[in-house]
C-alpha cells in the first residue's frame, strides 16, 4: 500500500491537560438500538443529568446529524451539484449506514480527545460498524468507548412509532427500515444493556448510565 503523505500532527496541548482542566475524562457513550427504542430520549436525559453535575458534554443523534454532516442527497442538492449530492449524500443502505457511522465515530472520537463526555444516539445496526468506532475511540485509551444497548422489543417500538415511520415501513413506503426490512445486529457484550420494556422512566435509565460512568472513573 502506498504510504500516505498525510502525516499525523502532534498537538502542543495534550489530551491529559484538557481533561485535567475539565476534571473529567473524555469518553464516547454510544447508544444503539431500534428506531423508537428510546436512545435519543435517554441520551438527552443523561446529558441533562451530566450538565447538572457541571460536566462538559456533547450530544450527537441520528436525526440531527442527518441534517448536516450526514445529510441525504436531496438536502445536499439544494446547495451543491447533483453529482456532489449523489456522491456524498447518505441514505439507509448498508454502505450509507457504514459511512454515516464512520463519520460520526471519527467526530465523536475527536470530541472525546478534547475531554468531552460525548453521547451518541444512532441506530447503528451493524456490529462491524460499531466495533470499528470502538477501535478508533480506544486507540487513545482502552475503556473510553461505552456501548449502551437500548434493548426495547420491536413490538414496543412499533406501538410507540412517534414519527409514523413503522406504519410507512409496514406499508412498503420506506425501504431498508431497521427491524422491518433491514437487519439490526444486537450487541453481544455491551458495557450497559438497558431493558427498554421494563417500565422504568428515561430518567431512571439515564441514572443507571450516569452511575456506571462515575464508577468507571470518567468523573468523580
Ligand atoms: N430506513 C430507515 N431505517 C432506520 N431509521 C430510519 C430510516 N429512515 C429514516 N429513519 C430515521 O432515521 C433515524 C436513524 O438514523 P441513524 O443515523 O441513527 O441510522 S443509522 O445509524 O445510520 O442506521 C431514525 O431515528 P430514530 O427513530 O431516532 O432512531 C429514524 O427515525
Ligand atoms: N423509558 C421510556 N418509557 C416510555 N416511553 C419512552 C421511554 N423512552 C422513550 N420513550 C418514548 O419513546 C418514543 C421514542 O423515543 P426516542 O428517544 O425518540 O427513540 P429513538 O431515539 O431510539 O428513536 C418517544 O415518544 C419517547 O417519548
Amino acid at each position: 500500500m502506498v504510504k500516505s503523505d498525510i502525516v499525523w500532527h502532534q498537538h502542543v496541548v495534550t489530551r491529559e491537560s484538557r481533561e485535567d482542566r475539565l476534571s473529567q475524562k473524555g469518553a464516547v457513550v454510544w447508544f444503539t438500538g431500534l428506531s423508537g427504542c428510546g436512545k435519543s430520549t435517554i441520551a438527552n436525559e443523561l446529558d441533562r443529568q451530566l450538565a447538572e453535575l457541571g460536566r462538559a458534554t456533547m450530544l450527537l443523534d441520528g436525526d440531527n446529524i442527518r441534517h448536516g454532516l450526514c445529510a441525504p442527497p436531496e438536502r445536499l442538492a439544494e446547495e451543491h451539484t447533483q453529482e456532489f449530492a449523489d456522491r456524498f449524500g447518505l441514505g439507509f443502505g448498508e454502505t450509507d449506514r457504514e459511512e454515516n457511522i464512520r463519520r460520526i465515530g471519527s467526530l465523536a472520537s475527536l470530541m472525546a480527545s478534547a475531554g468531552l463526555i460525548t453521547l451518541t444516539a444512532f441506530v447503528s445496526p451493524y456490529r462491524r460498524d460499531r466495533d470499528r468506532v470502538r477501535r478508533i475511540v480506544e486507540a487513545g485509551r482502552t475503556g473510553d468507548f461505552v456501548e449502551v444497548f437500548v434493548d426495547t422489543p420491536l413490538e414496543i417500538c412499533e406501538t410507540r412509532d412517534p414519527k409514523g415511520l413503522y406504519k410507512k415501513a409496514r406499508a412498503g413506503l420506506i425501504k431498508n427500515f431497521t427491524g422491518i426490512s433491514d437487519p439490526y445486529e444486537a450487541p453481544t457484550s455491551p458495557e450497559i444493556r438497558l431493558d427498554g420494556g421494563d417500565g422504568r422512566t428515561p430518567a431512571q435509565q439515564a441514572a443507571e448510565v450516569l452511575e456506571t460512568l462515575r464508577k468507571r472513573g470518567f468523573f468523580a
